[in-house]
């Protein structure tokens, strides 16, 4: 396979809702497609999950486009490809920026699989034809707003809510949310938002039955992580801190977490996301797909990693209309009673809803 031409697209998407995080507040979504060409005519599409601000890592839309433009496109354009896992090969002379890294080799993946007739999900190696799905709530101002949310997720069908806190909205708000809702699978995210000296606050989620707690301290706190799950009931879920198989290693090592949350932008691509999905089966650790508030196409590729036979846990995949009012698919990425039904179409089994593309399109550059 061999690409004869490359796309970059910078889109701007404005969100039903803004999602705040201990980190911030997101509301438009800007964000970068790439779409590959190979030489048969073929299309593959790749979204880059960087926000505009370096707050969940430290990529941006302005580095990952600079990173493509001057190093990534070059790299590939005209390059002889085998199989898509020659990507991560090809990258990995360029250190880290993962998430510009996963944009064009999630699209390379994509065009390989249309070439082979086949769904992404099973040229992956992904044995799920249905996942289950929960959804992500961001901090809210009220609790009868939290409540809300809470309410129309369980209404819609879905398996899990993970919510968001923070030193000053964390303790109150899950002693509030368990006593309302008894049975509800719930875990909490904060984003890197403690550390050890919060020790004891943390040991008191204890008592909430809670899923996991996701990413308690900073992302390069692995050791410290360990620390504390040895002193936890609840599982650890490290986010942030797992950027590629070998962080991964680490944190199976050290004993750092129970749980991963994968994303495929955050290791850098999807060759990089099986090997972590492989190395926590070989270990016994339970692993789920985490979302980036994506639009379809970034949406579409976690549908399909999440399909891999180790994925357990519902993951952050919610349906487009969770999200936007219009996405950039078509059909658009459907939820039922929890649950998505993989695409058995080639590729990542959508289309690109020609319009709304355009016109959230902001910017282009071609490349040949
Ligand atoms: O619904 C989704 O796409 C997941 C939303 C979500 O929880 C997150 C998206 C992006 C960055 C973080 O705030 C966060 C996460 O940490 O998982
Ligand atoms: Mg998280």
């Amino acid at each position: 396979m061999k690409l004869t031409k490359i796309i970059l697209r910078k889109m701007t998407m404005r969100m039903k809702n803004p999602f705040t995080t201990s980190f911030g507040t997101v509301q438009d979504k800007k964000f970068i497609i790439v779409e590959v060409y190979d030489e048969q005519g073929f299309v593959g599409y790749g979204e880059c999950d960087a926000f505009e601000a370096p707050w969940y890592t430290e990529e941006t839309v302005e580095t990952c486009w600079y990173m493509l433009q001057q190093f990534f496109i070059p790299a590939l354009l005209k390059q002889e490809l085998n199989h898509p896992s020659d990507v991560r090969r090809l990258l990995m002379v360029y250190r880290r920026n993962a998430m510009a890294k996963a944009a064009i080799e999630t699209a390379i993946w994509d065009v390989y699989a249309k070439k082979q007739n086949k769904p992404l999900y099973q040229v992956i190696g992904g044995t799920q034809s249905t996942i289950d799905i929960g959804v992500s709530i961001g901090l809210q101002t009220t609790t009868a707003a939290l409540y809300e949310k809470i309410d129309q997720a369980l209404l819609a069908g879905y398996k899990r809510v993970k919510v968001k806190i923070k030193p000053g909205q964390d303790i109150a708000v899950i002693r509030s949310i368990r006593s309302r809702y008894k049975e509800l699978p719930l875990m909490v995210d904060a984003n890197s938002a403690y550390t050890l000296d919060d020790l004891e606050l943390l040991q008191s989620l204890d008592e909430f039955n809670l899923l996991m707690i996701e990413q308690p301290l900073a992302a390069d706190d692995i050791v410290q992580h360990a620390t504390l799950q040895a002193q936890l009931k609840t599982p650890i879920c490290l986010d942030e801190s797992i950027c590629s198989l070998k962080d991964a290693m680490t944190a199976i090592e050290l004993q750092a977490c129970k749980i991963f949350n994968i994303k495929i932008a955050r290791v850098g691509g999807m060759e990089e996301a099986r090997l972590i999905h492989h190395a926590a089966q070989q270990a016994g650790m339970k692993v789920w797909c985490g979302g980036m508030l994506e639009a379809g196409i970034g949406r579409a590729h976690s549908i399909a990693l999440a399909s891999l036979p180790y994925f357990s846990l519902p993951g952050d995949t919610a349906a487009s209309s969770h999200y936007f009012a219009e996405d950039i698919i078509s059909p658009e990425v459907m939820v039922d009673q929890g649950v998505i039904h993989l695409s058995q179409r080639p590729g990542i089994g959508y289309d690109v809803n020609q319009d709304a593309y355009e016109y959230f399109t902001i910017d282009k550059q071609l490349f040949e």
